[in-house]
């Protein structure tokens, strides 16, 4: 069944920026731009895609995969995800950046990673995990 050969199976949503939505990208923004310029140095332009609001059911994952690809996706640079969920509502669903690293579950923290490193959500094994996901853009990768 293609369902269950899909590499992602969850459910999402995507907030565009807009009057209301602006202080998150805002905030977020500022947050990952201290963290580039602290770790990374990559060349940043802005977010040109929307808020990606995400929620896994019990048994729902997403598999190993890079967040950048072909067309548009080459622009972008780093990703960025928030733990909207309290860990205590659900187990699993750990997001995984390889080689090794395991994001914080903490609600409200947010995990930031260069775009063309692989990772994935393991599957969440009780509960419901919500998270908040975005990219920043800029020049691709050369
Ligand atoms: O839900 C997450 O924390 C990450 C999801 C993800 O990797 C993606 O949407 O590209
Ligand atoms: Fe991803």
């Amino acid at each position: 069944m293609a369902e269950s050969q899909s590499i992602r199976k969850s459910s999402a949503v995507f907030i565009p920026p807009s009057e209301s939505t602006n202080w998150v990208f805002k905030r977020l923004g500022r947050f990952a731009r201290e963290i580039n310029d602290a770790v990374y140095g990559f060349d940043l332009g802005q977010f040109r895609e929307g808020f990606q609001f995400t929620r896994y059911e019990v048994g729902e994952y997403y598999g190993p995969h890079f967040d950048i690809g072909p067309g548009r996706l080459t622009e972008r640079k780093l990703s960025m995800t928030v733990q909207l969920s309290d860990p205590a509502d659900y187990t699993g669903g750990e997001l995984v950046i390889y080689p090794e690293f395991v994001a914080a579950k903490d609600r409200g923290s947010m995990t930031v990673f260069p775009s063309f490193m692989c990772h994935d959500v393991r599957p969440v094994q009780t509960g419901v995990r919500y998270s908040l996901v975005s990219w920043l853009s800029g020049p691709p990768f050369k």
